[in-house]
């Protein structure tokens, strides 16, 4: 596992955008610090709420396979996916792919947002070290 934590993913379903955008907000010094890539519309909330993101497809019109193609090419530190497990999503193939690679790459993966910000405050940590 990559150490320094400067590039990151940041996916949402849309039942769980709204904690997304919360989440974002509990956090933006350091979020703000990091580049950060989304898939399309969860990507375009966030610019909404001031933070600076690179926005992929959305995430049924391939998001999420082009951000684990950047874990594939190493250019991703840590994805955020917070996953909505009430919700039925037609891309769920790439949605599995995705957490399949970031095991693979051994890329950390918070699924939701009490994981998001364990890995946060471990980064915070890291970074005032
Ligand atoms: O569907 C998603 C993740 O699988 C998220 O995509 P959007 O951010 O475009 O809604």
């Amino acid at each position: 596992m990559k150490t320094e934590i400067h590039k990151i993913a940041m996916i949402a379903h849309d039942g769980k955008k709204a904690e997304m955008v919360g989440f974002f907000k509990d956090h933006i010094a350091v979020l703000q610090r990091m580049d950060i890539v989304a898939t399309g519309t969860t990507g375009s909330h966030l610019q909404k709420a001031g933070l600076t993101v690179d926005c992929k497809a959305s995430g049924p019109r391939g998001g999420d396979a082009q951000i684990a193609a950047m874990i594939v090419d190493g250019e991703i530190d840590a994805v955020f996916f917070f996953r909505d497990p009430m919700g039925k999503h037609p891309h769920e193939p790439d949605v599995q792919m995705l957490m399949r690679l970031c095991d693979l790459y051994d890329v950390p993966l918070a699924t939701n947002p009490a994981a998001g910000h364990m890995f946060l405050a471990g980064i915070e940590a890291q970074q005032e070290a």
